[in-house]
C-alpha cells in the first residue's frame, strides 16, 4: 500500500486540522484483503450508492463501505475535487472523477452530495443498491447547527447575534429563524430541513408533489437506515450486501465532544421540530418503511442478528481501542478527525503492540473520512485528491 499522503485542504486554517508533525504514516496491510487483491478485482458484493447525509452517523457507514471497497478492490465513484460532489449543488454525473483505467463501471459511491437520482443512475450500474441513513430530525439539526455554524450563513448570523447574550446560538436561531435565513441564499441548504435537502427534495416548503416524491424515494432506495436503530440497520445492510458481522463491525466515528453538544430544553426542541417539519415527515415515513423491511426480514431473526453484531462490535473495540473520546490535540495526525471552529470532534487511540495485520485492520476501522478517502483516492488514481477549483 502506498504511504498515506498528507493533504492540504483549502480551508485548513484552524490549528486542530493542521498537520503538526512531519511524520508520515504507512497504512499497514489490509488484513481482510486476499493477497494480490491490489491487482485483480475481487468484487463479490453488488454495486452500492450510499447517499451520505449530514450529521446522521453516515461517516460510520461510509467507513464500512470504504473497508468493503478496499477489500474487494472496488472502483469508487469519487468526486473530481475534494471530498464532496460540489455540495450543496444538486448532484450531476459530471461531478464524478474519471473511471479508473481499463474499467467500464464504478462499484461504490459514498461521498456527500445533494441527491439527484437520475444523475446518480447515469454514473452507477443498473443493478446498484441504493442506501442512505436518516437520523431523528431534532438531533440532526442540533448537530448540523453546531458543526456547520461557520459554513452556513444563516447559522453564522445567529451565532453572531448570540454572542454576549449568554444564550445558545441554536435557541436564538429557532426563536425566529426567518430573521437569519434567506430562501435564495446559497449555502443555506442545511439551515432548514437538512435531511430533505440532502435527499434532493424541496426542503423549503411542502408542496403537492411531496407525497409522490417520497414514494419515488421509497421505490429507489433498497434501504433507508435509521440512526436510532443503527445496529438493526446494519444487519439489514449486511443481508443486502452479503456482509458478515465482522465486516459490519464499526466504531462510532465523527462524534462531537460532550462540551460541543448544545443542551436543548423542550421549547427549543419543539421549535426545531416545527422549523424542520419536512424532515419530521421524511423521517417518520422512513421509520415506518424501515420496520416494514424489518418485519419482512423477521423480527426475531433481526433481534438475534443484532445481538451477534453487537458482540462483534465489542470484540473489535477490545481488540483495537485503548482510549475513546480522545481530544483532537492528543491524537496522531492519521487518526485525527476534521475539526470545525464550533465543534470539537473526538477520536480514538489505537492499541499499541498490535501485530501488523491487526494494525491494518484497526487503523482502517478508526480512520476519519478525510484520511481514508485520500488513501483510497491515491490508491485508485496514483495521485492526490484535488483541492476545490478556484472560484
Ligand atoms: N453508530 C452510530 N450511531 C448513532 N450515531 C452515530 C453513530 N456513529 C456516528 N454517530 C453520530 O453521527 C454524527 C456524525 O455524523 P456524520 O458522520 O454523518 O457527520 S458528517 O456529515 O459526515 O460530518 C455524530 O453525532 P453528534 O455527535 O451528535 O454530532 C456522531 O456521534
Amino acid at each position: 500500500l502506498h504511504k498515506h499522503r498528507e493533504l492540504e485542504p483549502r480551508a485548513a486554517v484552524e490549528s486542530p486540522n493542521q498537520r503538526r508533525t512531519a511524520e508520515r504514516h504507512a497504512l499497514a496491510p489490509n488484513t481482510l484483503s486476499a493477497p494480490g487483491v491490489e491487482r485483480g478485482r475481487e468484487r463479490m458484493s453488488p454495486p452500492v450508492a450510499f447517499l451520505k447525509t449530514h450529521r446522521t452517523g453516515a461517516s460510520t457507514v461510509q467507513n464500512i463501505l470504504f473497508r468493503l471497497g478496499e477489500r474487494e478492490n472496488a472502483a469508487f465513484a469519487f468526486p473530481s475535487h475534494t471530498l464532496q460532489f460540489h455540495y450543496p449543488e444538486r448532484f450531476r454525473a459530471s461531478f464524478v472523477d474519471e473511471l479508473p483505467l481499463g474499467l467500464s463501471e464504478f462499484d461504490l459511491l459514498c461521498s456527500h452530495m445533494r441527491l439527484d437520482l437520475q444523475e446518480v443512475r447515469k454514473v452507477m450500474p443498473q443493478n446498484t443498491i441504493f442506501i442512505t441513513l436518516l437520523r431523528d430530525p431534532i438531533k440532526t439539526f442540533e448537530s448540523v447547527f453546531r458543526y456547520h455554524t461557520s459554513s452556513v450563513p444563516a447559522f453564522l448570523r445567529a451565532h453572531r447575534a448570540a454572542s454576549h447574550t449568554g444564550r445558545s446560538a441554536l435557541s436564538i436561531f429557532v426563536e425566529s429563524p426567518e430573521t437569519f435565513w434567506h430562501p435564495n441564499e446559497t449555502r443555506n441548504g442545511l439551515a432548514k430541513n437538512p435531511l430533505s435537502f440532502d435527499m434532493g427534495l424541496n426542503h423549503q416548503k411542502w408542496n403537492g408533489s411531496w407525497p409522490e416524491d417520497l414514494a419515488r424515494l421509497e421505490e429507489a432506495f433498497h434501504l433507508v437506515m435509521i440512526a436510532e436503530h443503527f445496529d438493526e440497520s446494519l444487519v439489514l445492510l449486511g443481508a443486502l450486501l452479503g456482509l458478515d458481522h465482522e465486516e459490519l463491525a464499526y466504531v462510532r466515528l465523527n462524534a462531537r465532544a460532550r462540551n460541543s453538544i448544545t443542551e436543548m430544553d423542550e421549547k427549543t426542541q419543539a421549535k426545531i421540530r416545527s422549523w424542520n417539519v419536512l424532515d419530521t415527515l421524511l423521517y417518520d415515513y422512513f421509520v415506518q418503511v424501515f420496520w416494514e423491511k424489518a418485519a419482512q426480514f423477521g423480527l426475531e431473526r433481526l433481534k438475534l442478528e443484532t445481538a451477534g453484531l453487537r458482540g462483534s462490535v465489542e470484540k473489535v473495540r477490545q481488540r483495537c481501542i485503548s482510549r475513546s473520546e480522545v481530544a483532537p490535540g492528543e491524537l496522531e495526525d492519521l487518526l485525527r478527525p476534521w475539526q470545525t471552529d464550533t465543534a470539537t470532534i473526538v477520536g480514538y487511540e489505537v492499541r499499541g503492540n498490535l501485530s501488523l495485520q491487526d494494525q491494518g485492520f484497526c487503523v482502517r476501522m478508526l480512520l476519519p473520512e478525510l484520511q481514508y478517502h485520500s488513501h483510497l483516492y491515491f490508491r485508485q488514481y496514483a495521485r492526490d485528491m484535488r483541492a476545490a477549483p478556484a472560484d
